[in-house]
């Protein structure tokens, strides 16, 4: 047989679907919603197609008949029980009361519902999802999706940020902050959920997550702004972590190989390579790297260690999900704005196979 025939299957063209999600009701910064929009409009859909991949993007999700659901249905019992700490104001509102202290609870749940199940659908077609944030509560949504179509998959989680945060622990009610702890289900939510009554036409918060998230199947990589609730809750659940200190001490080529060789390590099937979903949050690259984020870190990962990690996931041949969160076109200047787009979407092409030579 000549080997000039290729196998039709990798000739065919991998279906890659964007999954535009323009949401910032997870923190209070407005800007943060047109993040997908901007990554589009910069080319992204053309820029993986000429990676080859047949991309499926029919325009951004709109969220607007989840608020107009919300708005329309009477308010629950949860009265709101403390006024936010900072007087912002801009992100609750009559129809989604604060809980607890937490912002935006009912519309931040219902987006990731849907979120979820659009990402589950494209997965179990056997397309690879690749949600544009949009603040990094969605991933709520999208790591759901993603353990619902593959549920032996492990998460790696690049930011600055742990976002482990849970309703007892959090201090800015911010829920960007938290998706990881719902998605683990961990005690702190169970408790402020508790004593939810929600009125006939609502449903609890949150409580259509499947916590299925195991400490030992998720990985962090450039963490460097950790709350002190957040590391009591890494170290008490023996959670893996590389914080920028370790990719100080390693570099990041040997941090990267620890974190796969971790989630490896945990598979339930040790002779199949565990499929990976990648959570990025931009704002784990340095703020000179990606300027226009809503809570922006120095001392974060270069220009190169960002797209380092992309990198060596796409080489795995086990990326199932991709995330790109927290692009803020609204912050800095245009320059920054412009850089920190197209670092996004260079990001995501990383991820998805280009490579330097
Ligand atoms: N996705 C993010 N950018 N998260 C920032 C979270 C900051 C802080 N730890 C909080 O809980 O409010
Ligand atoms: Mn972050
Ligand atoms: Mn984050």
């Amino acid at each position: 047989m000549s080997s000039e025939i290729i196998p039709q299957f990798l000739k065919a063209p991998k279906t890659a679907s964007i999954v535009g999600c323009p949401f910032s009701g997870g923190q209070p910064k407005l800007g943060v919603d047109k993040g997908p929009i901007h990554l589009v409009e910069a080319g992204l859909v053309n820029q993986l197609e000429e990676l080859g991949w047949n991309v499926k993007f029919d325009g951004h999700h709109q969220f607007e008949d989840i608020k107009f659901t919300l708005s329309s249905s009477s308010v629950d019992s949860a009265a709101p029980t403390a006024s936010s700490a900072d007087n912002d104001t801009s992100t609750s509102n009559h129809w989604d009361p604060p809980i607890g202290i937490l912002k935006n609870p009912r519309l931040v749940s219902r987006v990731c519902e849907e979120v979820a199940k659009v990402v589950s659908g494209h997965a179990k077609k056997g397309e690879l999802p690749v949600t544009l944030g949009g603040d990094h509560s969605l991933a709520m949504g999208t790591i759901s999706g993603t353990l619902d179509a593959h549920p032996e998959a492990g998460v790696i989680w690049v930011d600055a940020h742990a976002d482990i945060n849970t309703a007892a622990t959090t201090e800015s009610g911010n829920i960007h902050g938290m998706p990881v702890s719902f998605l683990m289900g961990l005690d702190g939510n169970q408790q402020a959920f508790s004593n939810f009554n929600p009125s006939p036409s609502s449903q609890t918060p949150f409580a259509w997550i499947k916590p299925v998230l195991k400490p030992s199947s998720i990985v962090y990589i450039g963490l460097r702004d950790v709350d002190a609730g957040e590391k009591k809750i890494l170290k008490q659940n023996g959670i893996k972590a590389f914080s920028m200190h370790d990719v100080d001490r390693y570099g990041i080529g040997k941090v990267v190989e620890m974190a796969l060789d971790h989630l490896n390590a945990n598979n339930a099937n040790p002779d199949k390579l565990r499929p990976i979903h990648l959570s990025f949050d931009v704002d784990a690259l340095d703020p000179s790297v990606a300027p226009s984020t809503g809570t922006p870190v120095r001392g974060g990962l270069t220009f190169r260690e960002g797209h380092y990690i992309c990198e060596r996931i796409w080489e795995t041949g086990a990326l199932v999900g991709l995330d790109l969160m927290e692009v803020n076109p609204s912050l800095e200047d245009d320059i920054s704005v412009k850089q920190t787009v197209a670092v996004g979407c260079s990001l995501v092409r990383s991820a998805l196979g280009e490579t330097l030579l």
